[in-house]
């Protein structure tokens, strides 16, 4: 069926759907249009407020099964769009910090999954991510990324991924896409990057679960996940739905982004997920011009605060020109240029974390 009359056959099951003033969501022009991110997979968007969120999550629900009804669609993504940009709200109901045991046969191929994450946002978790999954690499480890990052995905930016995903052999769940020898996945590749997202609980669990449970990650040594950033209700339901062996945490050598990666630190250990490392990220900038060493964070503050917590410090990676141009051009250095100081730097991290996770007998 091609998409415009996929379309149509959406409104037409679509017209069941009662909006809370009772008309019809396939009538009202809150309606986006849909799209195919993948075979089998349909997503599209219903337009309200910031206040009307709430009440219209039943319908959002009630849209994803009328959707699945369709033929040849196994998979319905929902999402609540707003007009306007604002930040993310968190759900209505504060995050439970209790432990979550994955249910067991999810990524069963999968050595390791880690979690990267932050705290504090924009201190470089996506590009370390990429990196430590490309340092890995280079030490012969089967490597996958899944980009959980609902507020702001990157990863197909940062590895230059453009293709859409298939599905599996199995008919039935996504492969991941292949960029520099990694196996990688973003909720980028789910729902349209550039939308105002208004992510509520139920929305976020269900693409998380698509990225998760939904995706044949095959056979991986490690899977790493890029988190989205802070501690709340997203970070919740990755780790709920994730079989996670560790966390890493990014931080910057700042005082302000310490404390945040002090509260990631506290939100993992409560979940009972091991720390398994701390990344000091735009540790000192080594001028190329005059070969100077400028502590532009300061230098060295990630490296205390993981001694003074008692978690492993697994090194610091220099801010670099060159990272950041590899970066936006979806040409990650550590792929390009191993043999840089950078590349070095994340290379010997990503040696260190092969151990931890040798020495727990996983890989
Ligand atoms: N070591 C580094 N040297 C130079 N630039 C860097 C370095 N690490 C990250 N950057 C740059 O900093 C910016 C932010 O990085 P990134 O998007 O990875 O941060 P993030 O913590 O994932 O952000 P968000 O919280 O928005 O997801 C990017 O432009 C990236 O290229």
């Amino acid at each position: 069926m091609d998409l415009n009359r996929r379309r149509a056959a959406l409104r037409a099951v679509l017209a069941s759907v009662r909006l809370p003033d009772g008309r019809s969501l396939a009538d009202s022009s809150r309606l986006g249009a849909m799209t195919e991110p993948a075979p089998g997979r349909v997503s599209f968007s219903i337009r309200v407020t910031a206040e009307e969120a709430e009440a219209f999550e039943p319908v959002r629900l009630a849209a994803e099964k009328a959707a699945e009804r369709l033929p040849g669609v196994q998979k319905a993504l929902v999402m609540l769009t707003a007009e306007r940009t604002e930040a993310p709200k968190p759900a209505a109901a504060p995050p439970q910090l209790k432990p979550a045991k994955a249910p067991a046969k999810v990524l069963e191929g999968v050595k390791a999954v880690i979690a990267v994450a932050s705290g504090k946002g924009g201190v470089g978790k996506s590009t370390t991510t990429i990196s430590l999954a490309l340092a890995l690499r280079h030490l012969g480890l089967k490597v996958g990324v899944l980009d959980a990052d609902i507020y702001g995905p990157s990863v197909p930016t940062l590895l230059g991924l453009t293709a859409k995903p298939q599905l599996a052999a199995d008919g039935r769940r996504l492969r991941p896409l292949e960029a520099w020898g990694l196996q990688a996945l973003s909720v980028g590749n789910l729902v349209d990057p550039d939308t105002a997202m208004i992510w509520r609980g139920p929305m976020i669990q269900s693409a998380i679960t698509q990225l998760i449970a939904e995706v044949d990650w095959g056979r991986l040594d490690v899977l790493l996940i890029d988190m989205p950033p802070g501690t709340g209700d997203a970070q919740l339901a990755v780790v709920q739905q994730s079989p996670l062996t560790g966390a890493v945490i990014v931080s910057t050598p700042q005082d302000l982004a310490l404390i945040d990666a002090r509260r990631g630190i506290a939100m993992f250990r409560k979940l009972e997920v091991p720390v398994l490392g701390v990344i000091e990220n735009m540790s000192q900038f080594i001028c190329p011009d005059c070969g100077g060493r400028h502590e532009i964070f300061g230098h060295g503050g990630a490296r205390e605060e993981a001694r003074r917590i008692g978690v492993p410090f697994l090194g610091e990676v220099p801010l670099t020109m060159a990272l950041r141009r590899g970066a936006d051009l979806g040409r990650p250095i550590v792929a390009t240029e191993p043999e840089s100081q950078v590349g070095q730097s994340l290379i010997a991290i990503a040696g260190e974390l092969r151990l931890a996770l040798r020495d727990k007998g996983l890989i």
